[in-house]
């Protein structure tokens, strides 16, 4: 079958969780990056974005949008969402919980420097205040490796994205989370997630001046 192509920019935005999915998943896939406004004019011209928006992925002859429904799409798909709808929902639960952080992080890149920084420092105090507290419980309670039904899913590769991103940030974010230290080495070390987490991997970096001003460009806003 045909690899799966992800068009988006050069950059994490919003693609960069189906990246994740892909990789932990052992699934190659191929990609389109955005430079140019033309690029993605044509995109909507040839009608290929729902709502006139990328992340877009072509997948199993379709053309999917909207960040969360292709990432449950592929999770359901690797066999990364429950085992029943319990699980899954709650596998949803966690998921959603991470993309809000995520796309907190992903948008202060476009804001200007002060209110840039005081944006990351919100995102790090609701990872330490809000998001990673359920997330150590859960792990407290449950006492397994994973974070539902003691399989693998799409929720904990979720969760150690977001724990990269943060520590980006604040190398210190789980000093008061002995669980999600101990999660993050654990999954880090599933092959697949570290063969993604070497260099060289379409893991793409954070977001610089250069990719914002791209990103700015295409959307013009
Ligand atoms: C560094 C991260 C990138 C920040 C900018 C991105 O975050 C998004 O808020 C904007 C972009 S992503 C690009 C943006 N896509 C979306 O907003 C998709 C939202 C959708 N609900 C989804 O989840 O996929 C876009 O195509 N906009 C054109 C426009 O709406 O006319």
């Amino acid at each position: 079958a045909a690899k799966p192509k992800l068009w988006y920019f050069h950059g994490r935005g919003r693609m960069e969780s189906i990246r994740w999915l892909l990789a932990a998943a052992g699934v190659e896939f191929e990609e389109e990056f955005l430079e140019t406004r033309e690029q993605y004019e044509k995109l909507q011209k040839d009608g290929r974005l729902l709502f006139g928006q990328v992340p877009l992925v072509e997948i199993d002859g379709m053309e999917l949008t909207q960040t969360r429904a292709i990432l449950s799409y592929l999770a359901a798909k690797y066999n990364l969402h429950g085992k029943d709808l319990k699980e899954t929902v709650r596998i949803d639960m966690y998921a959603d919980g991470t993309l809000d952080l995520m796309l907190m992080v992903a948008l202060a890149a476009f804001k200007h420097p002060e209110e840039k920084e005081e944006s990351l420092a919100l995102a790090v105090k609701k990872a330490k205040t809000r998001y990673f507290p359920v997330f150590e419980k859960i792990l407290k309670d449950h006492g397994e490796d994973f974070l539902v039904g003691n399989k693998f899913s799409w929720a904990d590769i979720q969760l150690l994205e977001v724990i990269l991103t943060m520590e980006e940030l604040d190398a210190s974010v789980l000093s008061d989370f002995p669980l999600l230290k101990e999660f993050k080495t654990r999954i880090s070390n599933i092959p697949t997630i570290k063969k993604f987490l070497q260099p060289g991997s379409q893991r793409k970096p954070p977001p610089d001046s250069h990719y914002v001003e791209v990103v700015r460009n295409i959307l013009q806003f």
